[in-house]
């Protein structure tokens, strides 16, 4: 009798397919006892840019800091590229997702940018020319290689902004979490940095209120309502449906049209900024 053929060999464990973010009914209560988060599902895929909308108190930020084990999920699992957010995965968690926080100085802390950059991956061990040219890799690609020795308290908030996405991308994150990344910055400061999310290769999740900005830079977005998934869909269609938005109490800028393509010419993309003033009403 002949022996039955063995199995065919498993797939490798990690390579290829697996996703960059991969959230299964994640549940959360803070120590006071406020449950921010009930069940939330989210898979994103390498490469992908997700823009994560929702009101205020909705879960996003709760979210975020699960995603590199700031918080540690009540119930559920939270998978970066295949590893378990768990202790013993912190280290390389950290260094796979990089999170920028929506206020630059709780990122800079350094008398100089040069150091604040070269902070994370000089813990990591890293030294000599191997670092600095790093360091001068990471500014040159959020445009802010002539500031290197400023202190960053005497940059502006749009620089400081993108110093503090030096500071993560120095690291080589695959994946980059901007916690409302266009907040306070003015129509170039918000054009320039969308160029350079634009311009990086890696998987972003993008917490947002800026809509526009959203569909600008997002293909797709979710919407988070009372720490639930409430919608996962291209953000054009997310924005255009009215009684959607409205029910999660999103609310588009005056004026702006989701369904009005932007023109990739970049000259004319400039000149119809900001974008409450395009000249294109939405009866409502
Ligand atoms: N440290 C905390 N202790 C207790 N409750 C908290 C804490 N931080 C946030 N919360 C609560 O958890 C819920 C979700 O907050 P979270 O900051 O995640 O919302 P968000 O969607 O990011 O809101 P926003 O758009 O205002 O930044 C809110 O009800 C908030 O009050």
């Amino acid at each position: 009798m002949t022996p039955p053929p063995p199995p065919p060999p498993s797939p490798p464990p990690s390579l290829g397919f697996v996703p960059s973010l991969d959230v299964r009914g994640l549940a959360y209560a803070y120590p006071d006892g406020h449950q921010a988060l009930f069940g939330v599902d989210l898979t994103v895929e390498r490469g992908e840019r997700v823009a994560l909308l929702g009101p205020n108190g909705a879960g996003k930020t709760t979210l975020a800091l699960h995603l590199n084990g700031i918080l540690t999920a009540g119930a559920g699992t939270v998978r970066v590229a295949g590893l378990p957010v768990e202790p013993a995965n912190l280290a390389e968690i950290r260094r796979r997702v990089g999170i920028v926080f929506q206020d630059p100085d709780d990122q800079l802390f350094m008398p100089t940018v040069r150091e604040d950059v070269a902070f994370g991956p000089a813990a990591a061990g890293v030294r000599g020319a191997e670092l600095e040219e790093a360091v001068r890799r990471a500014l040159r690609r959020v445009g802010m290689a002539e500031y290197a020795d400023r202190p960053p308290h005497h940059l502006s908030f749009g620089q400081r902004r993108r110093a503090a996405v030096a500071t993560v991308l120095v690291m080589e994150p695959e994946i980059l979490v901007l916690d409302e990344p266009s907040s306070n910055l003015d129509p170039a400061s918000r054009r320039e940095l969308a160029d350079v999310i634009r311009s990086l290769d890696v998987t972003v999740l993008m917490v947002t209120h800026d809509l526009p900005y959203a569909l600008e830079l997002c293909p797709r977005s979710v919407i988070l309502s009372d720490g639930v998934v409430a919608a996962d869909a291209p953000t054009g269609d997310l924005l255009a449906d009215e009684e959607l938005m409205r029910r999660h109490r999103l609310e588009l800028p005056f004026g702006f049209d989701p369904t009005a393509r932007p023109t990739r010419n970049p000259r004319a993309h400039r000149a119809v900024a900001p974008w409450g003033e395009r000249p294109t009403p939405r009866e409502s």
